[in-house]
């Protein structure tokens, strides 16, 4: 059996059924593809506006591709109770909304309260009630530890890729057995998995992945969405 090459390119490979066939064509065109098959279409235009003051602030929302995939992991779930690091300007938060139950409550936390307004004001606009979201400002390691043990269904974690263990921690013991918890941007835009030397960010999400991988209480899964979402369900 041969496998596909780093490339995005391979030839032959032999399938589950024993016959070889060819794979034709370029994965990244296919990845490109499936990052933008989501739900994000012209006619949302909260999304499109939060996205354009996420694109002011110089911040970096998730790809639609992503969206779609918290959509539908909070769908999956039956999202009731969701926590969020790093609101941004409520990208993620209208996905994660979409797809948790009517009566869900997003909690979510940043440390900039500039940027949660502009969220608070996209919630909105797409229709969402206000007691739909718990905006808390501040930094997630002081905010987290005040949250309800157990009390959530999905945690997604989009803050700093630094504390992104710390994170894990607390989403362990914040997840009710069965839910998951989300990481974004572990690729690091090719660099988790380039040779080359890597600042402490990059190291820190080798060891993030290593961790839940080995971890007997995850059951993870790497979703090659937007720049990388490392999800895992913890065991019941
Ligand atoms: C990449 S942006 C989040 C984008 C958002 N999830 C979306 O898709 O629209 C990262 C956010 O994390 C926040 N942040 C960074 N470090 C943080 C920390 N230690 N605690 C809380 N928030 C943090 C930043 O202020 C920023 O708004």
């Amino acid at each position: 059996m041969r496998v596909p090459d780093s490339s995005g390119y391979s030839h032959r490979c032999v399938d589950t059924w024993g016959q070889e066939r060819a794979i034709t064509g370029n994965r990244q065109t296919s990845w490109a593809f499936a990052d933008a098959y989501g739900v994000e279409h012209i006619e949302d235009p909260a999304l499109l506006w939060a996205r354009d003051r996420a694109h002011e602030a110089g911040l970096r929302s998730v790809s639609s591709g992503t969206g779609s995939a918290l959509r539908l992991l909070a769908a999956a779930v039956d999202a009731k109770a969701v926590a969020e690091i790093g609101t941004g300007t409520g990208v993620s938060g209208l996905h994660l909304l979409h797809g948790m139950r009517p009566d869900g409550v997003l909690t979510t936390v940043d440390s900039d309260p500039e940027c949660q307004q502009f969220a608070r004001q996209a919630f909105r606009a797409a229709g969402f009630a206000g007691n739909r979201a718990r905006f808390i400002p501040g930094r997630a390691l002081e905010v987290l530890p005040r949250l309800a043990d157990g009390g959530y269904d999905l945690v997604f974690c989009d803050g700093d890729r630094l504390e992104y263990l710390d994170y894990l921690a607390e989403s362990l013991r914040l997840l009710r057995p069965g839910g998951v918890v989300c990481f974004e941007g572990v690729f690091a835009d090719g660099r988790t998995v380039d040779s080359a030397a890597q600042p402490a960010e990059v190291l820190r999400l080798r060891e993030l992945l290593r961790v839940v991988r080995e971890s007997a209480v995850l059951l993870p899964s790497l979703l090659p969405v937007g720049d990388g979402l490392l999800c895992a369900a913890r065991r019941g």
